[in-house]
């Protein structure tokens, strides 16, 4: 059925409805943030919650060691007590610092998802009684969490959507912002592919009526708090391979470092157990090990600071590695609000027939493009007033007039009403359907195709079958669509990166050709079906490439899905949102750029601060091992290069050296370290060598200089 269009004209979007935006939220370095990770690092204490780093819990089992050897020193009043707890002390700010670390990168969402969550606090909805009729069924006033797939509810200008859904019927101005934090409200309507709307936005203007599709606690908003509070967080790949790599190092750190007691038994001293937890703690990697969370949920922080959504952490990866970026064109490289905005009759048909036929084939059509047609028809003077039938007209009697609806796969629609067929679509879908009634598309009408075509316009041809056979091929619609700006530059700046761009568009060559030179992709595929997407994804890959794909439509979803990062435009369908992995909320086809630099920028900081830690370790066994044993082999006194004051105050100096490196690197865990978008292989080797070196030269100096501190404390020898 066809409802009277609201009085609404669509605006031409604005650039600022897709051009990046990014939250305004609490810094990391602000007093409240810095103390409000406090509790919840101590929080994280729980051996339970520290089971999942194994390299932090062994310092927590060393810290638990030593509290108890203290408690013994004080009962036997040891002269060795002051050193055993100042070591103590440390190992627990060693835990306590990496606990922080990942408080503090979770932290940042949790204002954000506070937000959130108030957008959803006592929302309500109007439910409409019957699942079929929209006219004639009752409202009833519900809270939005019993509401269920299937139901269908209304929003009118004020209202705040409940849940998400498709709308079934209307078109509305919404205000997206408490989800995009974006205040241009966006276009909403039933049938193409901007109907999707979000539970928590609100509608400005109109009504509509709108089918749930989500179950209650499964929402978008339900999912977005989730991951903007980590609760989402899975390890990737990448972490479990570091994972293991931290439990090998471990286990043979703690060998190596058992190793130590008959070793140093022969030469007729016992080492103390205090000395041996914190040897084993300065050569485990727990640098690394205490800022691994951090780095990840930094990386996901930062694509939601770019307003992109991403379920998967692994999707966040490989979009470092990303070699091809397909896109779809209507809505992704366009705005997608295609609308009619020219009728050119074939030789020797009269313009109002072809007006007339042209809303016929419209009138049940629900597409937006569709209904731009009905509009410009009516603007042109066949309008209902002026005798046009209405829908209503024709289905009803005994002989209703029957819609043939517009699929991608068919690229035609229309209606059949007493043994007349009035189709419209693309020129190549008619001219088929004219051929097999022996006609064929008037040479003229191809050259208008053509014309219209070049100039990224989208054709639909009208063609018109009587009641006695023959076909007549009546003229042409012109579809107008808008690249959006700034694009090319973009794309330029992905080849850069050495990301090849490819349109793939159901429409024709000529108008995919237009539209890829206007936006500067570097190849497209015309007249593809959702198969063909997804064929063309399965073909990129199997060449061995890593392939991102972008786009708003249902018929894109199966390409969404099978990509190795699906990115679907926020103003897309649900489908589309459903099968991707990550969401744009701006609906920024380029927005891939900065998913890529995220990406890289995630790989390449985890493989610094791993270097760092691991040469940081050796460089520490280094510089203590000749400090410890100078009195029990005086030889290795001529190894203590460093001249630290005593094997006491040596291994203080390391364990507290050991504890504040951490601290050291939590800025650079959650920032990132610096990417450029030069090539990333250099960027990584680059990376490497640097923080290899600096890992290497940074515990001589750094414990020498506390060693000079530590050796002035009262208490230690
Ligand atoms: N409502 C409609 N009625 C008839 N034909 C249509 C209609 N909408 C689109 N078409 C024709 O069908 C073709 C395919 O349209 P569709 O919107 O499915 O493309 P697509 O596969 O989503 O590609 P893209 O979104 O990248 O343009 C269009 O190029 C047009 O010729
Ligand atoms: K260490
Ligand atoms: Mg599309």
């Amino acid at each position: 059925m066809k409802t009277a269009t609201p009085a609404v004209q669509t605006p031409t979007p604005r650039v600022e409805e897709f051009s990046g935006h990014a939250y305004k939220r609490r810094s990391s370095w602000d007093r409240k943030t810095l103390l409000g990770a406090l509790p919840l690092a101590l929080k994280k204490f729980a051996p339970r919650a520290m089971l999942h780093s194994p390299v932090m819990f062994t310092v927590l089992v060393g810290t638990i060691v030593s509290l108890l050897v203290c408690v013994g020193q004080f009962l036997t009043n040891s002269p060795q007590l002051v050193f055993s707890i100042a070591v103590t002390v440390w190992l627990a700010l060693t835990v306590l610092f990496g606990n922080y670390s990942e408080a503090l990168a979770e932290g940042r969402g949790k204002a954000q998802a506070d937000s959130l969550r108030a957008s959803r606090q006592g929302l309500t909805a109007r439910r409409l009684s019957s699942a079929t009729g929209l006219s004639g069924s009752e409202e009833s006033l519900v809270a939005a969490s019993e509401l269920h797939q299937g139901d269908l509810v209304v929003c009118e200008a004020g209202d705040v959507i409940p849940s998400d859904g498709e709308i079934v019927e209307g078109l509305a101005m919404v205000d997206e912002s408490a989800i995009t934090g974006e205040s241009a409200p966006v276009v909403r309507e039933s049938g193409g592919d901007r109907s999707a709307v979000t539970g928590g936005t609100t509608v400005l203007s109109d009504r509509i009526v709108v089918r749930i599709t989500a179950e209650p606690g499964s929402t978008f908003l339900d999912r977005m708090i989730a991951l903007v509070e980590g609760a989402e967080r899975q390890r990737t790949p990448n972490e479990i391979a570091l994972h293991v790599l931290l439990v090998a190092l471990t286990i043979t750190f703690l060998v190596v470092t058992v190793a130590l007691v008959p070793f140093s038994q022969l030469a007729g001293a016992v080492p103390s157990p205090i000395v041996l937890v914190a040897l084993l703690v300065c050569l485990i990697p727990t640098t690394i090990g205490a800022l691994v969370p951090a780095i990840g949920i930094a990386g996901m922080d930062r694509l939601v600071q770019h307003n992109v959504l991403a379920t998967s952490g692994r999707a966040v990866e490989t979009a470092g590695d990303i070699t091809t970026l397909m896109m779809d064109k209507t809505g992704t490289i366009t705005y997608g609000n295609r609308r009619a905005v020219e009728f050119v009759p074939a030789p020797g048909v009269d313009r109002a027939d072809l007006v007339d036929a042209a809303r016929l084939s419209s009138l049940a059509d629900e597409t937006p493009e569709g209904r731009s047609i009905v509009e410009l028809a009516e603007e042109q003077g066949a309008s209902p007033e002026q005798g046009q039938p209405t829908l209503e007209d024709l289905s009803a009697g005994s002989d209703p007039a029957e819609a043939v609806e517009f699929s991608a796969a068919t690229r035609m629609s229309g209606l059949d009403h007493g043994g007349v067929k009035v189709r419209k679509g693309a020129s190549s879908a008619v001219g088929a359907w004219a051929e097999e009634a022996g006609a064929a598309l008037p040479p003229a009408v191809s050259a208008t195709v053509e014309e219209l075509s070049r100039r990224g316009s989208t054709p639909l041809v009208v063609a018109r079958a009587g009641a006695l056979g023959g076909v007549s091929v009546l003229g042409t619609v012109e579809l107008a669509d808008v690249v959006k700006p700034g694009i090319a530059d973009r794309f330029a700046a992905l080849r850069g990166m050495g990301i090849r761009t490819v349109m793939i568009t159901g429409d024709n060559p000529l108008t995919a050709a237009a539209i890829a030179a206007q936006a500067g992709v570097d190849d497209y595929l015309a007249e593809a079906t959702p198969e063909d997407k997804l064929a063309r994804i399965h073909s990129e890959q199997a060449e061995g490439r890593l392939v991102a794909m972008t786009g708003d439509g249902t018929n894109d979803a199966p390409a969404l899905a099978a990509a190795d990062v699906g990115v679907a435009m926020n103003s897309g369908t649900q489908a589309a949102k459903e099968a991707a992995n990550m969401v744009d909320l701006d609906s920024d086809p380029t927005k891939l750029l900065d998913i890529v630099a995220i990406g890289k920028q995630l790989l390449i900081t985890r493989g610094s601060l791993t270097t760092f830690s691991v040469a940081n370790d050796v460089a520490k066994y280094f510089a203590i091992i000749p400090a410890l044993f100078a009195a029990v082999y005086p030889g290795l006194g001529l190894l203590n290069v460093m001249g630290l004051h005593s094997p006491e105050s040596a291994i203080l100096s390391a364990v507290i050296f050991n504890a504040l490196v951490i601290v050291a690197l939590v800025p650079l865990a959650l920032k990132g370290v610096k990417y450029r978008a030069v090539s990333a292989q250099n960027a990584l080797r680059r990376n490497l060598l640097w923080f290899g070196v600096g890992g290497l030269i940074a515990p001589f100096i750094g414990i020498k200089l506390i060693d000079l501190l530590v050796a002035v404390l009262p208490g230690i020898s």
